[in-house]
């Protein structure tokens, strides 16, 4: 942790001597560990930085996304228009050579570094980081469903995940990944930032965005959420009457009813050994067929259930990837009313239990 009190140069020595995300993520030459030298060219960019009285040689990793943002103007410009208050605690993820943190120091009161995914989360204010972009999403979810109550993230981040993110339904890049988000949190577009603005230069472009988390969040269960739209995103520009005919998809609702034990529904779900004749996609050949195999009866009523479902709130002809938040939690409670869930284990509402990160899967 690093504080603003302190003077810039205990801050720097400080960041000197805790660089443990360059000696953890940063190879240095005596002790990088491959040998390979064919690898070695594709993975590391190799920096000479001069310190007071040395030069040193710093590895960065392409693979860890050891992408230093160089360009002061686009630094500045992030920490300004993060809003940081004089008494914030700021928590910056992987702070690198310290390019950013330096100038987050001359703002806030603290700065926490560290690493994203391992370890909880101190008490911080704001998120204000660039970061590996291999970490996006896992990063992303633990920020707006994790237990800290936060007022907002900066974040810079590849232009094409920013785009998913700020995506509203209707528009081509809308998905499971800004349907979960924009549940709990308002996304906001700051600005674009050129790849040549980074050292070594990524193949991608960047933007920056601001998380806001929202004042009124809606009353539901997290897990039981983010597995519905799992279910509702597979093929999302298809009906939900199409979605919810595919033959795998009904076995593991109809699995997963029994699984919870659900005393009203297990005498449809009791046997359902179907052979399987999907295709390539997942997608059954038998989708818009009764089934015909020996649980053909338990799975038409099971499917018949489903489909009266949807009817009920007229969304059978409905495309998931069209649908508003209101629509589709409306959806998620009449399922739910029927006593089907999408996840194994409903918990009560708390927001604090929510450990979702894998829930958002590969986006
Ligand atoms: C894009 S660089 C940003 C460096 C610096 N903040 C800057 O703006 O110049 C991302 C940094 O995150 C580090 N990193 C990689 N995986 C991480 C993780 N799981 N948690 C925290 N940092 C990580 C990398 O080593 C790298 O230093």
């Amino acid at each position: 942790m690093l504080h603003r009190t302190k003077t810039l140069s205990e801050n720097i020595s400080k960041l000197n001597l805790s660089q443990h995300f360059l000696r953890q993520h940063c190879r240095t030459k005596s002790t990088r560990r491959f040998n390979n030298a064919k690898d070695e060219d594709e993975d590391y960019h190799r920096v000479r930085r001069k310190t007071e009285n040395q030069e040193a040689q710093i590895y960065l990793l392409k693979s860890r996304g050891q992408h230093l943002l160089m360009n002061p103007r686009v630094l500045n410009s992030i920490v300004q228009k993060s809003n940081i208050l004089p008494t914030d605690t700021v928590l910056e993820i992987g702070p690198g050579t310290g390019n950013l943190t330096l100038k987050l120091l001359e703002v806030a009161e603290k700065v926490f570094c560290q690493d994203a995914l391992r370890t909880e989360f101190p008490k911080f204010d704001l998120m204000v980081a660039n970061i590996p972009y291999g970490i996006s999403s896992p990063l992303v979810a633990k920020l707006v469903f994790g237990k800290n109550s936060y007022r907002g993230g900066t974040l810079l981040l590849q232009k094409e995940f920013a785009r998913r993110l700020l995506a509203n339904p209707g528009d081509s890049e809308f998905n499971r990944l800004a349907v979960n988000v924009r549940l709990v949190a308002d996304v906001e577009f700051v600005m674009n930032v050129s790849k040549k603005d980074f050292l070594p230069c990524p193949k991608v472009d960047s933007s920056v965005v601001k998380i806001h988390p929202k004042a009124e969040i809606p009353e539901v269960d997290y897990e039981e959420w983010c597995a519905f739209t799992r279910t509702c995103f597979t093929k999302k520009n298809k009906t939900l009457g199409a979605i919810f005919k595919q033959k795998r998809m009904l076995l593991e609702l109809m699995k997963l009813q029994e699984i919870k034990g659900d005393e009203v529904n297990n005498t449809i779900y009791s046997d359902y050994h179907v052979n399987d004749t999907e295709d390539e996609d997942g997608l059954s050949n038998e989708d818009n067929a009764n089934f015909s195999s020996d649980v053909g009866m338990d799975l038409n009523l099971f499917r018949e259930k489903v489909i009266d479902i949807l009817r009920s709130g007229g969304f059978e002809d409905k495309r998931p990837s069209k649908l508003s938040h209101e629509e589709l939690l409306n959806l998620l409670s009449l399922f739910n009313r029927a006593r089907l869930h999408f996840h194994g284990q409903v918990k009560p509402t708390n927001r604090k239990d929510a450990e979702l990160a894998s829930a958002f899967g590969p986006l």
